[in-house]
């Protein structure tokens, strides 16, 4: 079990474990042109990642937030950022991604395409806000419309559930993760 699924319950931590080791078959060595990072607690956000890399095809590459280096963020040609929302901000792991990397990129990333996809229970405006604002430092530039995926969650028993995306929102994240690619391939973006 990786160090960073010890903290939950036994049963959660491993179908987080199994999540993870699902959700990064790609080798974090090549260069991809689109970098989709993403974090997960219930599977919501985790299915709409592998959905952006779908359709990003070869050219995409996924990374969990605990995972992701100023190095291999250098490395991207543009991303795509896909987290839950929770208290009303970005959760907390992809947050830590962006504390540990926003100085290491701070003017090396500049002009850079973006993307969001939220997962979220009520809302998810606080999360997307929050990307917003923070890759603003870095001079990205949104090149689509933020997603965000409502699960209608707001019980303990809801929230904790795993989540079932819908067929909609995934042919969303992958028609993303297509343009995305597509237009980072055509130097678009
Ligand atoms: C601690 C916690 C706080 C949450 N706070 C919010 C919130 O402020 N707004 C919201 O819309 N959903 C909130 N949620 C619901 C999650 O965003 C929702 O369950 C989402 O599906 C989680 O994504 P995941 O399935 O990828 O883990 C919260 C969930 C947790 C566990």
């Amino acid at each position: 079990m990786c160090a960073a699924c010890l903290s939950g319950s036994a049963a959660e931590s491993l179908a987080l474990c199994r999540l993870r080791e699902a959700l990064v078959p790609h080798d974090l060595a090549h260069e991809a042109m689109l970098t989709i990072v993403w974090h997960s607690r219930t599977g919501g956000a985790a299915a709409m990642a592998q959905a952006v890399a779908e359709g990003g095809g070869r050219e995409a590459r996924l990374i969990a937030a605990d995972d992701a280096t100023p190095e291999l963020l250098r490395g991207a040609g543009g991303y795509v950022f896909v987290a839950p929302e929770n208290l009303g901000s970005l959760s907390g792991a992809m947050k830590e991604m962006f504390d540990r990397c926003y100085y290491p990129l701070l003017g090396r990333v500049e002009g850079r395409a973006y993307a969001t996809v939220i997962a979220a229970g009520s809302d998810g405006h606080g999360a997307q806000a929050q990307i917003d604002r923070i890759v603003t430092g870095w001079r990205l530039r949104r090149v689509a419309d933020p997603i965000i995926v409502n699960f209608a969650a707001q019980t303990p028993e809801a929230i904790l559930a795993r989540k079932e995306v819908p067929q909609d929102a995934l042919t969303a994240c992958r028609e993303l993760g297509e343009a995305m690619a597509e237009g980072l391939r055509l130097g678009i973006f």
